[in-house]
């Protein structure tokens, strides 16, 4: 039998199947999907097996055998594995990189040098030396010893070892293991029913009490238990526990535990809610596909506070009940305690949490209870969607809006898309739930080919539960405020609503989407802007620590009180951030307790929920942060919400501004009122009439929607059109603007060839009666023309007719490299970005 084997090298000569012969030894554990460690030129590496054939086309003897099998059951499953190969092509990466990225970091490889007997005879002479002898003997006792233990085992005698590896009689090899192990733990095991226990009691001597107390207990409670367990429960030391063992009388030893990162909390069963109309409605066509195993995507758009998550819970019983799995994918900073709790108290120990603030070994832990099929819901953030189940019924994503969900490095594949292959692939349902629908997805509700269904399918909530209203938007003008004199940061009306709800006790939340304490430092007299030096974007102040900081590379330098270009002193912090605004709330409202959350306070693991759960218990007055406290939070006494400046998102010079704008109000707007108590919202701005701030005051969606989607048709943006941003970068200028033409030169040559013939790489994505259209803009400089010290150039591909643009691009890069690789150009390609920047 022969593999095709993907090997661990993310590089474009290694990019493709290589054949390797699987010795009879190893035939019943080589899956595809299993990897395996594979001698490669001089070296051993790991690699993935993706097919199996009986022959092969190569001379079978020149063919190498795998060396070892690293799973019993192999990590990926054939469907993975195909997907891997969609996502390499979708997103022009390296198949392994694709690959990998479905694995826990725990299963990255790690290479190890061991040492064994030699298969040469060598001068057998040597072994008439008993020191040799010796050597010989323990690694063969052994099988395999690692270089490092038998250095540190015969220290004295490095000469010896290195003779020895000189004739032939030991052998170095490298082999490919696991990075991380499995945990394990000392357990005790009573033999079977407490047998002879009550014999071994007497046997001890009448001071041995502690002893004693153990054996009572295991004749009590005749199981295995943890040595740990024991040692509390019993009151007693290990060495007690040990002795017993010595004698025979209990067995001690290692195993496998797991590390459950929920262990010991508990969490309320709930049971089904009785649905309201309109979540019965969109309930009922859910679990249609469901129930009748049909691939559709529906696009769920439900006004915040309508119970999506209900919907979502219902649907996977459903699921469940057919005896498949689910796939529930939620962004990161929205994965709360909270959040886990409402899908745990439905479904208890069949929910498996993947997110990235849990440790590796934990998250392998999960990870092993979804290949040991113990779990059949998996809840986690972007990498979930590569769960290894077998029979997916249902993949939910929810706030599939978010950009997050597009993963910023390579394999730059974007969930959702990636979670409506899996799911087409196995003829599951796919729910994509949010209050403000990326318009990508809206699109897809209402495109007509022919007289084709559209491939989405909107269901709407637009009611809150129980009949809640939707909170008052007031919108602020500060231009106003400043012509009135009101020279602060909050507006009188804002001033005035917080002040009422410290009164009355009941909470705010305050959003500012910038962090630190202000966005640039600046010469009054000459216009200086405090930048840093490796990038090309103005450094952040910091209050706290006192330091400019680049948020880009990490660059820090001492705050600056004298202008560097004119010594002037009128140097100082504008704009507005944070940590200003906690400062500012401080000082008008002495007392007030505020919580600030950005990435600045939630770095440390659990900084996240321990903030919220101090809200939650009402320690504070004020929630103040960045976007992390727009998202999906429901805190009953949340009355008032604040945003400080609508205009920090709108200002960004991206095609996507105003989409962003309204996302961030709606969903901000969303944590008010959400219970009992009515709420209300202040969206303070400099551009009041901009629509994107007059659409989200109106809880209007669809309004906003359409009219964005008129601007996005006439400019040629998404959805209409796609885009691939290509960036070079590289630490000259003139190199640099002269590759970055080469490559636009040669692209637009190759478009040329194929806009004469149909390629079909994915036949079911290319759609017959739209015609490949392309063009390409740029090169010119990026928006961020400078970081870590070079320089950087980009193009942006603008293409209609579905994936034959990537192929273009990918053959123009492989063009590219086979000319470039001297040059320490680097080029890097984004199919559908998120910023242009
Ligand atoms: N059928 C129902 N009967 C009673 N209460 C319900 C029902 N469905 C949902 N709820 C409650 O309504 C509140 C809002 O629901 P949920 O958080 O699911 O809304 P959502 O649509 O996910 O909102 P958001 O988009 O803002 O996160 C929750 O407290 C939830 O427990
Ligand atoms: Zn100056
Ligand atoms: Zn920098």
């Amino acid at each position: 039998m022969y593999a095709k084997v993907i090997v661990d090298v993310p590089a474009k000569q290694t990019n493709r199947a290589f054949d390797y012969e699987v010795p009879s030894s190893l035939r019943k554990w080589v899956e595809v999907g299993s990897r395996v460690g594979v001698p490669f030129g001089p070296r051993v590496l790991q690699g993935f097996v993706v097919e199996l054939h009986e022959e092969t086309q190569l001379d079978a003897k020149r063919i190498k055998p795998i060396q070892n099998v690293l799973d019993l059951v192999p990590p990926l499953t054939d469907e993975l594995v195909l997907l891997g190969r969609w996502i390499s092509r979708m997103y022009l990466c390296h198949e392994v990189t694709a690959l990998q990225a479905m694995l826990p970091a725990a299963l990255k490889a790690k290479y190890e040098r061991a040492i064994e007997v030699g298969r040469e005879s060598g001068e057998q002479s040597l072994l008439d030396m008993p020191d040799l002898q010796a050597i010989v003997a323990f690694v063969a006792s052994k099988g395999s010893v690692p270089m490092d233990a038998l250095m540190e085992r015969f220290a004295a005698d490095g000469a010896l070892i290195k003779q020895l590896l000189g004739a032939g009689i030991l052998t170095e090899v490298q082999m490919v293991k696991d990075r991380m192990s499995t945990k394990k733990a000392l357990t005790v095991f009573p033999p079977a029913g407490g047998n002879g226990l009550e014999q071994a009691l007497s046997e001890l001597p009448a001071r041995a009490n502690k002893q004693q107390e153990v054996l009572r207990y295991l004749i009590e409670h005749p199981y295995a238990i943890r040595l740990t367990e024991l040692m509390e429960t019993v009151e007693v030391g290990a060495s007690t526990v040990k002795s017993l063992a010595d004698r025979g009388w209990i067995e001690l030893r290692e195993v496998e535990v797991m590390r459950d990162p929920y262990a010991g909390r508990a969490f309320a069963r709930t049971k089904p809610l009785s649905l309201t109309e309109e979540q019965s409605r969109v309930f009922t066509e859910i679990r249609d596909a469901v129930a009748e195993e049909r691939h559709e995507v529906f696009l769920l758009h439900g006004v915040t506070g309508s119970g999506k998550t209900e919907v979502y819970l219902q649907s996977i019983q459903q699921c469940l009940d057919m005896g498949k799995e689910a796939i529930v994918l939620v962004p990161e900073i929205s994965l709360t305690p909270q959040m886990v709790e409402r899908f745990k108290g439905r479904f208890g120990d069949l929910v498996a949490v993947l997110h990235s603030r849990l440790s590796n070994g934990e998250r392998y832990d999960e990870w092993r209870k979804i290949t040991r099929k113990q779990v059949k819901v998996v809840i986690g953030a972007r990498s979930a969607i590569f769960a290894p189940f077998t029979k997916i019924g249902l993949i939910i994503i929810d706030e599939e809006h978010e950009s997050s969900y597009k993963q910023e490095e390579s394999p730059k594949y974007h969930t959702r898309d990636v979670a409506v292959k899996r799911a087409s692939m196995q003829g599951a349902a796919v729910v994509l739930g949010s209050a403000t629908p990326s318009l990508e997805s809206l699109e897809k509700t209402r495109r007509r080919r022919d007289r084709d269904r559209p491939p989405y399918r909107l269901l709407t909530m637009k009611e809150r539960v129980a009949n809640r209203p939707m909170p008052p938007v007031a919108i602020i003008d500060m231009r106003e405020e400043l012509k009135s004199g009101n020279r602060s940061m909050f507006s009188t009306a804002l001033y005035k609503a917080i002040e009422d709800r410290l009164h009355k006790k009941e909470q705010i939340v305050l959003l500012l989407n910038r962090r630190g304490y202000a966005t640039f430092v600046m010469c009054r007299t000459c216009g200086y802007v405090s930048s840093c030096p490796h990038c090309d974007i103005s450094l952040t102040y910091h209050q706290s620590s006192r330091m400019l900081r680049c948020h880009y590379c990490g660059y820090a330098e001492r705050e600056v009180t004298e202008c560097p270009s004119c010594q002037s002193k009128h140097i100082r912090h504008f704009g507005t951030g944070t940590q200003r605004v906690e400062e500012e709330l401080g000082k008008i409202f002495p007392g007030i307790r505020v919580i600030r959350m950005d990435v600045d306070t939630t770095t440390e693991k659990g900084s996240h929920e321990k903030w919220l759960t101090m809200f939650r218990e009402k320690q504070a007055d004020v929630l103040l942060g960045t976007q992390m406290v727009a998202k999906g939070l429901d805190f009953p006494d949340v009355t008032l919400v604040g945003v400080i400046a609508a205009d920090t998102v709108l200002n960004i010079p991206d095609f996507r501004s105003a989409e962003r704008t309204f996302q961030l109000l709606t969903q901000v707007a969303g944590r008010a009122g959400r219970h009992e108590k009515q709420g209300e919202v202040f969206v303070q701005t400099y551009t009041p009439e901009h629509y994107s701030v007059q659409y989200a005051s109106q809880h209007d969606f669809i309004a906003f929607a359409n009219h964005e989607l008129d601007v996005r048709a006439n400019l040629g943006y998404p959805p209409y059109q796609r885009l691939i941003l290509v960036t070079f970068s590289h630490e000259q200028v003139p190199l640099l603007v002269r590759f970055a033409e080469a490559f636009v030169m040669r692209l637009k040559e190759i478009a040329a060839q194929h806009s004469t013939k149909q390629i079909d790489l994915f036949s079911e994505a290319v759609s017959q009666d739209q015609t490949f259209q392309m063009d390409v803009l740029g090169p010119v400089a990026s928006p961020i023309s400078r970081i870590k010290d070079r320089y950087r150039f980009q193009c942006v591909v603008k293409y209609r007719g579905e994936d034959q643009a990537a192929e273009i691009v990918g053959q123009t890069v492989a063009w590219f490299e086979e000319r470039s690789s001297k040059e320490k150009l680097m080029i890097s390609v984004d199919v559908d970005p998120q910023y242009l920047m």
